[in-house]
């Protein structure tokens, strides 16, 4: 299976060309239609998967001391290496936005205080523990890290690993931030879900890992990504002017805690699984090698065609329309015809395309 453009298959449920992507009030049809195209989604991706499982005990022995211990302990003591003033944590950056509520957005203040996370930061990311975790596509190891960027409330990082990676070079990694709305509750406004989706299957047939951060919103957190929806419900803003609307940074992700986990386990240098430059080029400034890109990239559904543009043409992700399910006379396509006629142009067919940097 073919890491990028593998398609949600939204098309094949789709029956305009291009929905509207603000949705009102929705109908019982289009309820109907959307119900149709999470079953879809849903009998896609859980299908039975044969596995191999490669799992190794003493890399994952928790009660192993030297284990835990604090990622940076090297730079000790008090961060003496930091370069320039200490910046804002990244807490403080949050505690200095508007409190909202998505009734009343626009009655707030808006926060002049939109900066982005400064990433000459250097957190502490602690290993906790690991254990073998088992799912329906297989077994994983799942290793819990404690970490904090400026001694600032900390979080919870945590890898989700497959095969023997410690120590290796060009090892896949996806870095994944938190989606509550779409891997929790099976959200279509974003893509976020089936990329992870993508990332897990990709990592248990190519040995890698998936970083999953918990900062939601692009680290705005969730309170405020509602506000955002409630605007871009009601004013038809996209996920950027959405933020911007309230006083909030466009993107406030730090990913010191990915730098310390390669570091961690060893892992020279990454494959990273992703389509946005502003996560390669903060990786790099970190320090983390990356001799490769992979393309994550999904189908657009009924609901999340506009996040995607923007992705696309806002933030400039790399996507290259190719999260269209229509070509350019406008015709849908659908991925499962093409693989049934031997036609090829499936996206699950060959091999993911790593560009090699
Ligand atoms: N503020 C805000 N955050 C969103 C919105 N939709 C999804 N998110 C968050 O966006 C984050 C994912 O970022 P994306 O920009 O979709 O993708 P990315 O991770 O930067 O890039 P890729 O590595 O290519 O997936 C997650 O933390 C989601 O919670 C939205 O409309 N507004």
């Amino acid at each position: 299976m073919s890491f990028a453009a593998v398609s949600t298959h939204a098309g094949a449920v789709a029956s305009s060309r291009r929905a509207p992507v603000g949705m009102g009030a929705s109908t019982l049809g289009e309820q109907r239609q959307v119900g149709r195209l999470v079953d879809h989604v849903a009998g896609r991706r859980y299908r039975h998967r044969r596995f191999d499982v490669r799992w190794t005990a003493s890399a994952g022995d928790p009660n192993n001391e030297s284990r835990r211990r604090s990622l940076n302990s090297r730079n000790a003591p008090g961060h003496a290496h930091r370069r320039g003033p200490k910046p804002p944590s990244i807490d403080r950056v949050l505690r200095a936005m508007p409190e909202l509520t998505p009734e009343s957005p626009k009655d707030k203040p808006v926060s002049t205080n939109a900066m982005s996370f400064d990433e000459s930061s250097i957190g502490d990311t602690e290993f906790i523990a690991e254990t073998k975790l088992p799912t329906g596509s297989g077994f994983y190891r799942l290793r819990g890290y404690r970490h904090s960027v400026d001694g600032g409330v900390p979080s919870e990082p945590v890898a989700i690993c497959f095969g023997d990676i410690e120590g290796r070079e060009k090892v896949p990694v996806r870095v994944h931030d938190a989606c509550f709305t779409s891997e929790v509750l099976g959200s279509l406004k974003c893509d976020c879900k089936q990329q992870l989706q993508l990332a897990m299957e990709y990592i248990q047939e190519n040995d890698g890992m998936v970083i999953y951060l918990h900062q939601e919103g692009r680290g705005i957190g969730l309170a405020n990504k509602i506000a955002a929806y409630a605007l871009q419900d009601t004013q038809g803003l996209d996920t950027v002017d959405a933020n911007r609307a309230l006083g909030l940074p466009d993107d406030v992700r730090e990913y010191t805690a990915v730098a310390n986990i390669l570091e961690d386990m060893g892992i020279r240098s990454i494959q990273l699984m992703t389509n946005n430059p502003r996560k390669v080029a903060t990786l790099e400034r970190l320090g983390v090698k990356i001799e490769g890109r992979i393309p994550c990239i999904v189908k657009a559904n009924l609901f999340n065609q506009g996040y995607l543009e923007a992705k696309e043409g806002r933030m400039k992700h790399f996507l290259d329309g190719s999260w269209c399910y229509w070509d350019h006379s406008g015709n849908t396509f659908d991925e499962d015809d093409a693989a049934a006629s031997g036609e090829g142009g499936g996206a699950e067919q060959g091999e993911p395309a790593a560009e090699e940097k």
